[in-house]
């Protein structure tokens, strides 16, 4: 499909469950009023999962679905899209993707905290230590627009906020 432009940016918040994407893009959404779009959500409310994955106990993603489903939401911008995947999206639709990140001690006190154990545990540390998110995210978008975000504190989060606040700023001045 032809891309459009946009009179504001589409924004991918991804990384590791735990890392703190709901906390980003919940603040970030009240601040610039974009819309949040959880992709988890949106496939429940849509239908767009399919049936259950024992090993990682959640049910399967029916992605293509999902795409038909986001497609329209996408074309105006003001999106701020939160999930812990990057490579199936269209790369038109991001202006900009923020990979966030947390040292592995923080993230595994985060999904203990969660209820998290076992194999789901185990995985989604070996997800962050291996910087799978990254790089998925590295090898799907340009590299100018794929942005990585250190979240383990407060002080962090707070800026955070802030620099996602300033590039849609400058997005827009170069945008208009
Ligand atoms: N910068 C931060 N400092 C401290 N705690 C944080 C920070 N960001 C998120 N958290 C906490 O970490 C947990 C996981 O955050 P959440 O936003 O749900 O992650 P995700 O959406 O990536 O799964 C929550 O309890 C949240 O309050």
């Amino acid at each position: 499909m032809q891309s459009v432009p946009r009179s504001l940016p589409n924004i991918l918040v991804t990384g590791t469950p735990g890392v703190g994407k709901s906390t980003i893009c919940k603040m970030l959404s009240e601040r610039t009023k974009f819309t949040w779009r959880e992709v988890s959500k949106l496939a429940e409310e849509y239908n767009c999962l399919d049936e259950y994955d024992p090993e990682y106990q959640c049910p399967f993603l029916n992605e293509d679905k999902l795409l038909d489903v986001m497609e329209g939401m996408m074309l105006k911008g003001g999106n701020i899209v939160d999930y812990h995947g990057s490579e199936f999206f269209p790369e038109r639709w991001f202006d900009g993707v923020f990979v966030i990140r947390t040292t592995n001690t923080t993230l595994y006190d985060r999904l203990k905290e969660r209820g998290y154990s076992g194999k789901k545990l185990e995985d989604n540390i070996q997800c962050e230590i291996f910087e799978t998110l990254l790089e998925e995210a590295q090898s799907s978008y340009k590299p100018e627009i794929v942005k990585e975000l250190q979240n383990d504190t407060q002080e962090q989060l707070l800026t955070n906020i802030d620099t996602i606040v300033e590039w849609i700023e400058r997005w827009k001045e170069s945008n208009l």
